[in-house]
């Protein structure tokens, strides 16, 4: 049998940022520019670059392309077909550059978290009034085909909770705190000297980043209108390595974990600090990688593991995208009409849930009976505990309690000082039922 040949007019794309993904996507395409031609019956080809800098060095050639100082240019230009835009920010250059490519009829590839979750709606909007296609499986979960699955595998679905570890570098710093026994600042200085860090690191650790990817899944799964500003956010900076240690003696690990569900009471969406089983698939998710469950009414749960970030990983789902436009694959962007997305209701509070607490008690008689009646007081049912031994005058008392509301929890520990046997601020966790 003869290979395949391609026919087809090529595919032409400008990229704008030739950073990590950038240069990734020109690697993909140099490299495997016959199997992409013949995947698609036609060649994909770049015909122009933008940067920053023109003259940083870069591993790949870019010689044959040509070179736009402005990315708005380089998105209008008559020969590119697909604007890849890979430079980041949801304000600026990328918006800018989005809005002209999609206004001068060309499709657009981001891996933009941020643009998408704050201005998501709206581009979508343009780009199907002017017939345009906007895609972005980059954006969330990196190297996880996680958009794809949800708007066309899981598409016959009602979904009914999504949720995963989305920041590879929370998970990186979780797991090194544990496995090193190390505090949380050194482990976030190790992480910014091996370049893990986003520039503003307070996206990462602060759950910003995370919780773009959130409201992006929870839009497609919901049908509803992206709605970052909704999204419950706590980061990871007051994780101690003693949390980790103490959820781990009671079977448990703690992930920085996005959960969107809707409700009775509305769109929930909450990217915090929770505590999984150590042994399901997400307590055991170590390192870099990403992870991402999605539940239907169907399929039941799917599970989704790989690279969340770098080079390779993300210039991989950018190319997958620049695949299905060069088949001619045309999905709407949030995978039904913009026009038919809902107003989000966010929920005002989360489902219940079992709840760990740590509290450091005092050792005098009738202490625990004390902390007992305060969370009975707060209709807080009691599930397992445990006591640590006295070393000092005080000592851990973990309990894990039996489903509750969050506002139930804070009314206890709001009681807690009256009993004058509880010291310092107790920390209680979510414990998220897989
Ligand atoms: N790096 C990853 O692993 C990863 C994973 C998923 C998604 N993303 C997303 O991909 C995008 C790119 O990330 P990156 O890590 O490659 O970034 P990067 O910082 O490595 O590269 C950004 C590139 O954009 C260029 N750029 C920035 N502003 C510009 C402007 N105003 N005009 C012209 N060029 C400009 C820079 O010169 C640089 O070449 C971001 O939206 C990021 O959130 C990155
Ligand atoms: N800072 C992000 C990059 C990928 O979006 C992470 O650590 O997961």
């Amino acid at each position: 049998m003869s290979a395949p040949t391609a026919s087809g007019a090529p595919l032409r794309l400008g990229i704008a940022g030739l950073g990590t993904v950038g240069i990734g996507v020109v690697k993909i395409v140099q490299r495997h520019a016959e199997m992409l031609a013949a995947r698609t019956g036609r060649p994909i080809e770049i015909t122009a670059v933008s940067a920053r800098d023109r003259s940083k060095n870069r591993d790949a050639d870019l010689s044959g392309y040509a070179w736009e100082t402005d990315p708005v240019a380089l998105a209008t230009r008559e020969d590119v077909d697909v604007f890849v835009e890979l430079m980041g920010g949801h304000e600026g250059a990328a918006k800018a550059a989005t809005e002209a490519a999609l206004a001068a009829g060309k499709d657009v590839v981001t891996a933009n978290k941020a643009l998408l979750a704050h201005h998501g709606q709206a581009l979508a909007e343009t780009a199907e009034a002017a017939g345009r296609v906007i895609r972005f499986e980059a954006a969330v979960a990196g190297g996880i085909p996680v958009i794809k699955a949800l708007t066309e595998g899981l598409a016959g679905n009602q979904m009914r909770r999504v949720m995963g570890v989305m920041n590879g570098t929370c998970n990186y710093i979780l797991t090194r705190m544990e496995d090193a026994g190390l505090p949380y600042d050194t482990v976030f200085e190790e992480a910014s000297q091996l370049g893990y860090l986003e520039a503003d690191p307070n996206l990462d650790v602060g759950g910003i980043d995370a919780g773009h990817k959130l409201s992006i899944l929870a839009a497609i799964a919901f049908g509803t209108k992206v709605a970052f500003d909704d999204v419950v956010l706590e980061g990871i900076g007051r994780i101690s390595i003693d949390d980790i240690r103490r959820a781990g003696d009671m079977g448990y690990k703690i992930k920085l974990l996005g959960v969107a569900q809707m409700t009775g009471r509305g769109l929930e969406q909450r990217m915090t600090p929770c505590l999984v089983p150590a042994s399901s698939p997400l307590g055991q998710l170590t390192g870099g990688t990403n992870m991402v469950v999605l539940e239907g009414d169907s399929v039941g749960q799917i599970v989704l593991r790989g690279a969340g970030a770098g080079e390779g990983p993300t210039a991989s789902a950018v190319m997958g995208d620049v695949l299905d436009l060069a088949r001619g694959l045309r999905l709407p962007t949030f995978g039904q009409p913009a026009n038919t997305l809902k107003e989000a209701q966010p929920a005002v509070t989360s489902a219940p849930a079992p709840y760990y607490l740590r509290i450091q008690l005092m050792d005098k008689p009738g202490a625990l009976a004390k902390v007992a009646s305060v969370l009975g007081d707060a209709g807080v049912s009691i599930s397992r505990m445990r006591q640590y031994g006295h070393a000092d005058s005080s000592a851990p008392v973990l309990i894990v309690t039996h489903k509750t509301t969050r506002d139930a929890i804070d009314a206890a520990i709001e009681g807690f000082p009256a009993t004058r046997v509880v010291e310092g601020e107790p920390v209680a966790i979510r414990i998220e039922e897989l």
